[in-house]
Order: C-alpha cells, then structure tokens, then sequence
C-alpha cells in the first residue's frame, strides 16, 4: 500500500449534532486538525458524521447526467456572463493554468428563487434531490471544522462560525460534482492537457470526497506534488486562501491538482469527485487576526495586506479560472 502524506484524523468523538459535542472532545480533535491544516495543509477526516450513502447517490445520478448526449447537457452550461457559475461544465469551461483541463463539472451555486429550472429535471427526476440532501449534513461538518480552529488558534468562540450564517446563500459556489471522462488510448487530446490545473481554494474551507480511482495531488513546501491517495470514506479538508488570509498564514492554502494517470488503462474508467466550498457571510470582511507568518508577508502583498470583502475576493478568482472562454 502507498503511505498517505495526508493525515488521517477519527472523528468519531465529535461526529453528532454540532450543538451537543462536548467542549472536551472538541478540544483534542481541534488539535489534530491544527496540526495538519498547519502543516502539509490537508487532512482526512473519518467517521466524520456526513453519511456516505447520499455521496454515492450524488455520484450515481452525475453519472447519469454526464452520460447523457451532449445536447442535453449543453441546455444547462453554465452562464458565466451573468455571474452565475451554476449548472454544466465542459472540457475548456475552466483553466487555472495554460494546460487543457480534461473534466466535466456540475457546480451548485447561487442559491436563488429560479433555480428549480436550472436543474435537468426532466432527464433526471432525483437530481436536484440528491444534492439538496446532503446540505444539512456538511453544514454541520462546516461548524464542527470551523469551532475547531477558533479552539486551536485560541480565537474567541463563534469568531468564524458566526461569519458563516449563510452557507451557499450566495453568488458563488456552494459544491461541485466532478467528473473526469475516460480517455481511450485513440482519443486525441492536447499535448499540454491535465485533469484539473494547480490551484489553491478560494474561500474559507473545502471537503472533497474522492472516489477510488486516485490522482489527486498536493504540493509540499519544498515543490514536490505527492498524491492524496483516496481513503474510502475519508473526508479530505483544504483551507481556501481566504482562511490562510485570516489566520496570518497558519492555516495554509496547499496548492493541488489532479494529474492524468500514468497509464493509459487506468484512465480507462471515470474518476468522480463531489466537492463543498464553506465560504463566509457576503459583506464579511477578512484580514490577518494574527501575526502574519514571515513566509507569507511576500505573498499577502498582493493583498495589499488590507481588509478584504470576502464575496468579491471570491467572485474574482472564479472570473479569473472561468472567463477565458467569452
Ligand atoms: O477532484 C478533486 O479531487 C479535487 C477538486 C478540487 O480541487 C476543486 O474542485 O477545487
Ligand atoms: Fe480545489
């Protein structure tokens, strides 16, 4: 078996109803979590409470919907110029660098009152469902994360969780289902492609579920990428950038792609990934609560090392991966 540089943290002290966990539980998982979120970046949460069951229902009805003919799903492409990223994404749709990015996307965004119609409802009923009943369940998660790192950097209680109120009630992105088509040995594909280009999260955290197939990888602090092996039934957490913002560096943004396989038979079967983006409140304003880590005073410069208003900050990363295509 391959080690996994990801560390793998039990959640099975803290994994009920947010409102019941023991502040003594909370306290000894906080500490792992801080240590791996300020560390490599990432880790792997188990027994973490959000039952796996709707991730497989997820994956089961984007199959269906990434199986469908190609102008079916073209009806419900993405309308980037509107500013909403919701819907259906194909091959060239995103780029966070030069290479061709070989995946297909569904993104939930934007929860507003005309969204029923956004939904392929008509060729799969159960769609919309399966998405909206997993939210509760990551909500939850969202707040137990995020009450472990005020309790780890010492940040008066509710500090971050009373800036996120309004999960997904927004412009931007709330989840994503992902999925990486097969490539067969004849099919043409750019010299200059990958799976899903280096980036780093925008927001405050990611879970991404991962199937089973591999590929993702993570950048250390010395430049080397190493994978992420998936962990069945493992919940891998990110901090987004705006987190490493806030946290003066701490919680560290670790940049990650996902490669194409080395060899052509792995690739001969889809990879399906099913990610949440906690993002705070519009109008939250975000700055460095803590001493600024030496590191990462160069990078932050860019920031102007000001107050930043966390829904532009995000909708400009978005437009900067999205927009190329107009
Ligand atoms: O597909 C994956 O495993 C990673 C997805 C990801 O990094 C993202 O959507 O931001
Ligand atoms: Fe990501």
């Amino acid at each position: 078996m391959t080690s996994n540089i990801v560390p793998l943290i039990d959640c099975s002290t803290i994994n009920g109803n947010f409102d019941e966990i023991s502040a003594i539980d909370l306290n000894a998982v906080a500490n792992e979590i801080g240590a791996a979120m300020t560390g490599i970046g990432m880790c792997n949460l188990i027994n973490h409470g959000v039952d796996m069951k709707k991730i497989e229902t997820i994956y089961k009805v984007s199959d269906k919907f990434f199986n469908l003919p190609e102008e079916k799903k073209l009806k419900y492409r993405c309308d980037v110029q509107t500013k909403s990223i919701h819907g259906y994404g194909c091959a060239g749709d995103q780029k966070f660098t030069e290479a061709t990015e070989l995946k297909e996307w569904w993104y939930v965004a934007g929860l507003d009152a005309d969204h029923e119609c956004k939904y392929p409802n008509e060729e799969i009923p159960e769609f919309k469902l399966a998405f909206d009943d997993i939210r509760s369940d990551l909500k939850n998660l969202t707040k137990i994360f995020l009450r472990c790192v005020e309790i780890y950097l010492k940040l008066e209680e509710e500090f971050l969780i009373s800036k996120h109120q309004n999960l997904g009630l927004k412009k931007h992105i709330e989840m994503r289902s992902l999925y990486y088509y097969t490539i067969k040995p004849e099919d043409k594909i750019p010299e200059n492609s990958i799976r899903l280009g280096e980036h780093q999260d925008f927001g405050t955290v990611t879970f991404v579920m991962q199937d089973l197939v591999g590929g993702l990888e993570v950048k250390t602090s010395d430049n080397k990428w190493i994978e992420a092996v998936p962990v069945k039934d493992a919940i891998l957490v990110n901090s987004g950038l705006l987190l490493e913002y806030w946290t003066g560096g701490l919680f560290h943004a670790a940049p990650h792609r996902v490669k194409k396989l080395p060899d052509m038979r792995m690739n001969a079967r889809p990879r399906q990934s099913f990610v949440y983006f906690a993002d705070p409140d519009e109008g939250t304003h975000v700055y460095p609560t803590l001493p600024v880590l030496p590191q990462k005073k160069m990078e932050f410069e860019r920031f102007g090392n000001r107050v930043i208003e966390s829904t532009s900050f995000i909708q400009g990363l978005i437009d900067a991966s999205t927009i190329r295509r107009y």
